[in-house]
């Protein structure tokens, strides 16, 4: 359950003043209560679901009136509307906890998560499925990176703080649809679009798909979308 324990107070107050004005607070993965604590202390009004079901049973020593303390999965929870969400997320399920968050509706999130999978977000050096369909989904920022000595038990791993906030989508063709384009493109990165795609614009045709940009990926899709076709060769 990725249970690696923030014991720096400074970071975790950090990431509580990136929220903002205090509002309305899901936490995902409360543990002994790094965050929890000064989002009670400053007044917010919090949520906070803890899957392990020990540590929620000592989070209840925590009692405070602007504290709902749920013990479940965040991956099962019912959709709703925050100002915020913030977490300290597991490293081991990070992607689908940052895809379940746009079912939500909020203004940020401020998640703290591995300092590779935050890159991989974050910069489009390395261009990839998850890259398009976070930035399809979410302005990205990386904030700051953590230094895996600021854990308990030390990861393997460093750390890097995340603000996401959430985008509308505006293409004319459902996310599913530009999923199953990006799974054809980066299964085949190193060959040109024109041989992976029947259809595609003259001048990408010699592109790969890692040159692309975002704008040019979600051209692509559309052109395929509307020729009632992602064929691939
Ligand atoms: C990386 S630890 C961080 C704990 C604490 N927020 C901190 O910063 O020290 C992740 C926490 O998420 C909990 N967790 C793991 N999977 C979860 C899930 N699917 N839903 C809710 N909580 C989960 C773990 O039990 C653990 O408490």
């Amino acid at each position: 359950m990725g249970q690696v324990f923030l014991q720096s107070r400074r970071i975790a107050e950090y990431e509580v003043d990136l929220l903002g004005e205090p509002g309305t607070v899901l936490e995902i993965g409360p543990g002994h209560g790094v965050l929890t604590k000064i989002l009670v202390e400053r007044g917010f009004k919090i949520t906070a679901v803890e899957k392990d079901r020990y540590i929620f049973g000592e989070l209840q020593s925590l009692r405070a009136a602007n504290l709902n303390l749920i013990n479940m999965d965040f991956l099962d929870m019912a959709p709703g509307s925050y100002d915020y969400i913030i977490g300290n997320i597991p490293y081991s399920i990070s992607s689908p906890i940052v895809f379940k968050l746009y079912e939500f509706e909020f203004r940020r999130s401020v998640i703290m998560v591995q300092k590779e999978f935050a890159e991989k977000i974050a910069f489009p050096d390395d261009m990839s499925r998850l890259y398009v369909n976070a930035h399809v989904r979410y302005n990205v920022e990386l904030k700051r990176y953590v230094s895996r000595k600021n854990f308990n038990p030390q990861p393997e791993v460093d750390s890097a703080i995340l603000v996401l906030e959430k985008k509308k989508y505006e293409e004319p063709y459902p996310l599913e649809f530009l999923d199953g384009v990006l799974v054809q493109m980066f299964s085949k990165k190193r060959k040109k679009l024109s041989n992976i795609f029947d259809i595609c614009p003259e001048d990408l045709a010699d592109k790969r798909p890692s040159n692309l940009t975002v704008s040019e990926i979600l051209g692509l899709a559309r052109l395929l979308f509307d020729s009632g076709s992602s064929a691939h060769r």
